[in-house]
């Protein structure tokens, strides 16, 4: 685990000490988006037209930041037209690695780098700053489009629309607001949440975080005995973003990050919305159990020093969810 200095690779842990035991998610740099004719979207700069084959995406299965991109991917059919590339799930002293040497981590075919931080090297020889997941790249000018997860999945929801993916919209003209509403309460005391509860360093951080991350469940369990997704009938983008953390919830986060008050599984309405997503065609494709587990449980030395990997919980995640007899099917999205 580490960050680049000015270009120089520097190994170190998170510093919490300058804020009181508290984790603080730096923002993501690179910041410009893929647009249907090239011109600039709402930040960066231009120059980057959708298009098969020119984008690739650097991913960790283990990651819910990165699986929201691998979903977005999925649901719109970009797979044939975004490849991808896969790190390996452990995350140690070089961050994240192009080792082979666990199934379905990929290396990187593309340029043969050793770690993902020389990619980003490649893209700016001084850049300071973590070297995170997911990497949206370009092929053609060799750099980094984005590595902010919540804006890949607006690009992909419609800036290839032209170009060959699948109808459809999760970011939909009149649901903005609502969906804008959602997600920014839900990234700070949920997908966040669970990450400021696991690396807090003092009990004050953690007490805090984690009473936040299940006001936040219970909310949603309210909000989601009401209707089907969180907005009404209809799947978007708020709720990909929710359900990839609530996926490694029980396996990671009630033991590895102490979110123990209760599992998603006790929880009627999240564990039935938690299966429903994961039953739609595809969907269970993109998650893989041994990457986020091995990730998680062997990558932070600080929290979980011997590495054991815990016996997880019982789950039938291909058990009936009963969701459209309860509010009927799903509307167009
Ligand atoms: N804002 C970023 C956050 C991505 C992120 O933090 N990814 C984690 C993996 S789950 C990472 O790569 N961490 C490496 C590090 O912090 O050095 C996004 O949503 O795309």
């Amino acid at each position: 685990m580490g960050l680049l200095v000015e270009g120089k690779w520097q190994d170190s842990w998170y510093d919490t000490k300058s804020t009181g035991g508290h984790f603080e998610r730096s923002a993501a740099q690179f910041r410009n988006w893929i647009t249907p004719d090239g011109a600039p979207g709402p930040a960066g700069r231009g120059g980057f037209a959708a298009a098969g084959h020119r984008y690739h995406l650097y991913v960790s299965l283990a990651c819910p930041w990165a699986h929201r991109t691998l979903l977005m991917r999925k649901l719109k059919g970009l797979e044939s037209l975004i490849p991808i590339s896969v790190v390996h799930p452990l995350m140690l002293e070089n961050g994240w690695t192009f080792g082979t040497d666990f199934p379905a981590a990929t290396g990187d075919p593309l340029y043969n780098k050793d770690y993902l931080y020389q990619l980003y090297l490649e893209a700016d020889p001084r850049y300071s700053g973590r070297t995170t997941v997911p990497v949206l790249w370009d092929t053609v000018g060799k750099t980094i489009v984005s590595n902010e997860s919540a804006e890949i999945i607006r690009m992909f929801n419609s800036a290839f629309d032209g170009v060959g993916a699948r109808a459809g919209d999760y970011y939909p003209r009149e649901l903005r607001a609502q969906i804008d509403e959602i997600n920014a309460w839900v990234y700070d005391r949920v997908n966040n949440g669970v990450y400021k509860a696991g690396f807090a360093t003092s009990q004050q951080a953690y007490d805090e975080a984690v009473e936040g991350v299940f006001a936040a469940l219970e909310r949603l369990e309210t909000i989601l005995g009401r209707h089907r997704y969180l907005t009404g009938d209809r799947l978007t983008e708020a709720d990909l973003r929710l359900w990839t953390t609530l996926i490694r919830f029980d396996p990671v986060y009630v033991t590895h990050f102490k979110c123990d008050r209760r599992r998603i599984g006790d929880y009627l309405n999240l564990s039935g919305f938690l299966r429903d997503i994961y039953q739609m065609p595809g969907v269970s494709d993109t998650v893989d159990f041994a990457h986020i587990r091995n990730h998680y449980y062997r990558s932070h030395a600080t929290i979980n020093p011997h590495g054991i990997i815990s016996i997880g919980p019982l789950q039938d995640l291909d058990e009936p969810h009963g969701r459209d007899d309860r509010f009927g099917p799903a509307g167009e999205s």
